[in-house]
């Protein structure tokens, strides 16, 4: 039986980050049944992004064509995979290896706890003083005949050729994501939702300018859609939903995650989990004593991203390190961005009090100069100002330039600072963060 101080089981960004704090004052071994680093670096923000960035350049080249960008721009999918694996087929030797250099042991297997509270790892078995569980989550699997035939968002980030038509399930972050790619690659896509309500945790009106601009570049969506089946007909598929039959090639299931922890055997110990995960109080300690939840894997109502799971990496090892023992979790405002056909971005939203009479106002900067000089088919800032204090309390945004633009907004917000701060800063010129003195 190994002891040690402190076990961490995944290695994503949420265990990595734990793990990498722990190790300068303990014996620390992470455990890892997959891909060294995660989900994000492997299979999820990273080489999706590199994708994107191809996308992105191609989208923006097309719309600049009748202001003097001229010749056809197409993607060439093998290369532009060539370049995502160049990245990607790197990532577990350097993660498992920096561990390494900073003497935490790694051992590649399934962690699963036992009866009388030890945790067995292959062959072994280890009694840790603290355990942090960060194993993130995985695609839902979805009940119909033909769900055999569903590919998750891990396949299409390794797609050799794009298929012709493809039919997209579900209408979230990864929906929207992978649709724009996919379609900017050649494909015709449909994406399938079963309520009218795309994104959303983020603001409506947005969204339905975010919907219409993808209309406009061919994918098609289906909405108040209840999806029954899948068949193969010869090499192709039919996906059938209560009013129409779609023919596609390839059939993403992007219905939604759900969290890991099957294989951990919980029940054994009694930790307490629901549907959204492992229930952790304000401290991310579950129901059993020393045994920590972090990142997508714990049930919690904040959006699963990669800078939420470091976030709690950190401040549960500082919690294991007595560093802030008393203090219960206090999260700064969470920005999330979709990297789609334009990006949408917002922040704040979920801190809002919905006893105060907030100022929202939704501006068309589709024309001001520094969008027009992009052409971009619409871009549009909504600020919710707080009346007591004329601070920004939250933003969303859509433009292409969102996901830097609402890093902005997150200063504002946790910093505090007032519209007579902004006033008085000087700003590059031109550039959109000038823009803020007319926004906040
Ligand atoms: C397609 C896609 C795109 C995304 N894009 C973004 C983005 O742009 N921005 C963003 O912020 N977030 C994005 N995310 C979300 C982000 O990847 C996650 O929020 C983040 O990876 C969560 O980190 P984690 O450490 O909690 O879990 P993970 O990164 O999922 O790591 C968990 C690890 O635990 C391992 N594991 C599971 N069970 C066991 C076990 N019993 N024993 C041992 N090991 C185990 C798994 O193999 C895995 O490696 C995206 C996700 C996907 C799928
Ligand atoms: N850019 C980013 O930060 C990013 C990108 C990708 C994923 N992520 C993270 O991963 C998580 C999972 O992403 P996701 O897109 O899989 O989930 P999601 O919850 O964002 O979207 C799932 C969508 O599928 C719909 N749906 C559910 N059941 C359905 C059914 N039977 N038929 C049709 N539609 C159905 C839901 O209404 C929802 O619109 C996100 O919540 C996010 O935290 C983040």
């Amino acid at each position: 039986m190994k002891k040690i101080d402190t076990l961490v089981i995944g290695s994503g960004p949420g265990g990595l980050a734990a793990a990498e704090k722990l190790a300068a004052n303990q014996t620390v071994v992470v455990c890892e049944n997959d891909l060294w680093g995660g989900t994000c670096p492997n299979r999820g923000c990273d080489p999706k992004k590199m994708l994107y960035s191809a996308v992105e350049l191609a989208e923006q080249t097309k719309r600049f064509e009748e202001n003097g960008l001229k010749g056809e721009v197409k993607i060439d999918w093998p290369t532009l995979m060539e370049f995502k694996e160049s990245y990607t087929s790197k990532i577990p030797a350097q993660m498992q290896s920096s561990l390494k250099n900073s003497h935490i042991q790694t051992v590649q297997g399934t962690a699963q706890f036992q009866t009388n509270g030890l945790i067995k790892i292959n062959d072994d078995f280890y009694d840790p003083k603290n355990i942090i569980i960060a194993t993130g989550q995985k695609t839902r699997t979805l009940t119909i005949p033909g769900s055999e035939y569903l590919h998750n968002s891990s396949d299409f980030l390794s797609l050799k050729q794009m298929p012709k038509r493809i039919v997209v399930l579900g209408a979230g972050y990864i929906a929207l994501e992978l649709s724009n790619i996919a379609r900017t690659a050649g494909a015709n896509v449909d994406i399938i939702q079963h309520n009218d309500q795309p994104l959303k945790a983020f603001p409506k009106k947005l969204v339905g300018d975010l919907v219409r601009v993808m209309e406009e570049t061919g994918i098609n969506f289906h909405f108040n859609e209840e999806i029954k089946s899948v068949k193969r007909v010869e090499e192709s598929f039919e996906v059938t939903t209560n009013t129409e039959v779609i023919r596609a090639d390839w059939v993403l299931n992007a219905t939604g995650r759900i969290p890991n922890i099957e294989e951990l055997n919980l029940n054994n110990v009694d930790i307490e989990t629901d549907s959204h995960g492992i229930v952790v109080n304000e401290n991310l300690e579950t129901s059993r004593a020393n045994v920590y939840a972090i990142g997508d894997c714990a049930a919690k109502k904040l959006p699963k991203l990669t800078p939420v799971a470091e976030f709690e990496g950190n401040y549960a090892a500082e919690r294991i390190l007595g560093l802030n023992s008393a203090k219960p979790i206090r999260y700064p405002v969470i920005p999330s961005v979709v990297y789609s056909t334009l990006k949408l971005a917002q922040v704040g939203f979920d801190s809002l009090n919905s006893k105060i009479d907030y100022k929202i106002t939704t501006t068309d900067v589709t024309h001001w100069y520094n969008y027009n000089l992009t052409k971009e088919p619409v871009a549009k800032i909504m600020t919710v100002i707080d009346p007591n204090t004329d601070r920004l309390a939250a933003g969303a945004i859509l433009s292409s330039s969102a996901d830097d633009m609402i890093n902005q907004f997150v200063l504002l917000i946790n910093q505090k600072i007032s519209p007579v701060e902004v006033a008085r800063t000087i700003f590059a010129y031109p550039s959109r963060s000038a823009d803020l003195n007319y926004l906040v």
